[in-house]
């Protein structure tokens, strides 16, 4: 009770966040009508505002030298189609538009836009009722994909799953863009084992999906481009979304500039249990990353044998030294509760069963939200019970095998997903479920994706860097919640940074904690 209520308060002082949010299929067509409702503007009118925006696209990106192969559906994503080879062609491209009868009724825009293009350019129309009318691409064609968009209901079967194999055939060959969603991608379910489109661009209109996110679907979008078009802002604004997407407009919200007359004292005392025989570059790389967040005073507990190593390697921070010569084994009886705005646990800590009772003792003592990483997850998947010791508003970061060792294993992403933002929600805590997009799931069933990172960053040690990063934001006083978006989108943005500079390969997990400062400068 007592949990539930400090995380109250904690909440309650959290930022309003500006956000992107991600929407629903379902949401994204009430968005759709209630624009054409309340703009007002018609339905074809607003078809054409957002094929314009493709062709924009397309004319800014492929010269009129390339055939345009255009493949359309019956839907409203093949009525884009139709008004995309309607603008290109009036641009002088030369344009091939392959009708998929992928349904027996065409929808009334798509019938529409079908006319009007009949009117203006007959010859290039023709049907695709079966694979065998896939038709013969020359060298420099650029193929559109808009048979089907966000009103797929099943995964694509048939003969039509054929044209999709056959479009992907091309991959290598031709440059393939899709309109919206690449055709067989469902938007808010797993498309796990689906025939999909792999596009090397997609142009979705107004929102991300949240299928683009999911590392499932890496191979289907290629390049994401938003493109808006004008939907009613009433509804973007009034309309709650369970998922989210960071951007730098709410990093400059939640960012706290330093106040002039700070003392060391006003930006938190952390201490940092980490390190053991063979592992104490962990704790090393968390405690740098935890000062160049700017924490105020930083103190590591670290076994024995791990004391020369510190105090050598980090002349900033403080270091307390365990019973234990190579592991730690005794963290809780050096801990005084009042001491330490904040505690981050876990890289390099090893898997000790002493070190698991002592992190049971230290979850019954501290009672403030605190990181848990990489061997204290480990630990936690061996001892679940320890689990419900977590202090309300703690952040937890497993990488995907960590998760899964938590948790238990899903069949598909969004099952992952779903698993992700119970358990955020059942132990009132943060879960930060790392990957290309992380998944920063909260206590209120809301769930956040970072946008910043790169493969660079597929190294050993950058989520230490991570942890001392959030642990820095905590000691700072920032609200869990923030702590965690704004720490997150800052190690992806100093990954970022290290990598236009160093490159993907050459960068390390060190360099992510050299281009801090320069995140700090350049990305808020
Ligand atoms: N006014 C609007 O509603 C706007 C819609 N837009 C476009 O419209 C799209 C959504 O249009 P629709 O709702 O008509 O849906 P879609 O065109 O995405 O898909 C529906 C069509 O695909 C068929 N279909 C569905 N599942 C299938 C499956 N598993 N196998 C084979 N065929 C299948 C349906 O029978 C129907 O013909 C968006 O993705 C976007 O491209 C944009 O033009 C913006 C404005
Ligand atoms: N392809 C990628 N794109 C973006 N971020 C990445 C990518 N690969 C790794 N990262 C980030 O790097 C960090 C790696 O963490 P983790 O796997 O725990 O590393 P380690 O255990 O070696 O410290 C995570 O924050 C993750 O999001
Ligand atoms: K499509």
């Amino acid at each position: 009770m007592i949990r539930f209520f400090m995380f109250l308060i904690l909440e309650y002082f959290s930022v309003q966040l500006s956000n992107m949010k991600i929407f629903t299929a379902a949401q994204i067509r009430e968005a759709d009508a209630f624009t054409i409702k309340n703009e007002p503007i018609s339905s074809p009118q607003l078809m054409e505002r957002a094929a314009g925006k493709c062709a924009a696209w397309i004319g800014e990106h492929y010269s009129q030298q390339h055939p345009i192969y255009i493949f359309c559906g019956k839907g409203n994503n093949g009525g884009d189609g139709l008004v995309i080879a309607r603008m290109l062609q009036q641009q002088g491209y030369t344009v091939s538009v392959g009708i998929v009868q992928n349904s027996s009724k065409a929808s009334p825009d798509h019938i529409l836009q079908l006319q009007a293009l009949q009117k203006h350019s007959p010859s290039s129309l023709y049907e695709i009722g079966y694979i065998t009318d896939f038709p013969a691409l020359p060298a420099n064609a650029v193929i559109v994909d808009a048979i089907i968009g966000t009103g797929i209901n099943k995964p694509i079967e048939g003969w039509v799953a054929g044209i999709i194999h056959q479009i992907n055939d091309q991959h290598h060959k031709h440059p393939i863009i899709a309109i919206d969603m690449p055709s067989g991608l469902m938007a808010d379910v797993s498309s796990r084992h689906a025939p999909v489109v792999q596009a090397h661009h997609t142009l979705s209109f107004e929102f991300y999906k949240l299928a683009f996110l999911l590392p499932e679907n890496a191979a289907f979008p290629g390049q994401v481009h938003i493109l808006p078009i004008g939907l009613h802002p009433e509804y973007i604004t009034h309309t709650p979304a369970r998922y989210h997407l960071s951007d730098k407009e709410m990093m400059r919200t939640i960012y706290q500039p330093r106040d002039p007359f700070a003392h060391k004292g006003t930006y938190g005392h952390a201490l940092l249990i980490a390190g053991s025989y063979g592992k104490m570059g962990a704790a090393i790389l968390s405690a740098k990353a935890c000062l160049h967040a700017g924490v105020g005073l930083l103190s590591c507990h670290v076994p024995q044998s791990g004391y020369q190593i510190m105090q050598i390697s980090e002349p900033c921070a403080m270091c307390i030294t365990d019973e234990g010569t190579d592991y730690n084994t005794h963290f809780h009886s050096s801990i005084d509760a009042s001491s330490y705005k904040t505690i981050g646990i876990g890289p390099g800590l090893g898997t000790q069963p002493v070190t698991a009772r002592s992190m049971e003792l230290l979850l019954e003592a501290f009672p403030r939200p605190m990181v848990i990483d990489a061997d204290a997850l480990n630990l936690l998947s061996v001892y679940p019970y320890l689990l419900y010791k977590i202090p309300a508003g703690s952040i937890l970061t497993p990488h995907p095998k960590e998760f899964e060792r938590l948790f238990g294993a899903t069949t598909n992403d969004v099952e992952r997903l779903e698993l992700l933002s119970k358990q955020a929600v059942k132990l009132q805590i943060y879960i930060l479920l790392k990957g290309r997009y992380t998944a920063i799931a909260c206590p209120d069933g809301a769930v956040y994706f970072n946008n910043t990172g790169n493969p660079g960053m597929a190294t050993g040690g950058s989520g230490d860097v991570l942890t001392g990063i959030l642990t820095g934001l905590l000691a700072q006083d920032y609200a869990p919640k923030a702590a965690v978006l704004l720490g997150t989108w800052l190690h992806g943005f100093a990954g970022d940074l290290a990598a236009a500079h160093l490159s993907q390969e050459a960068m390390t997990a060190s360099d992510i904690i050299s281009y801090l400062g320069k995140a700090f400068q350049e990305g808020l």
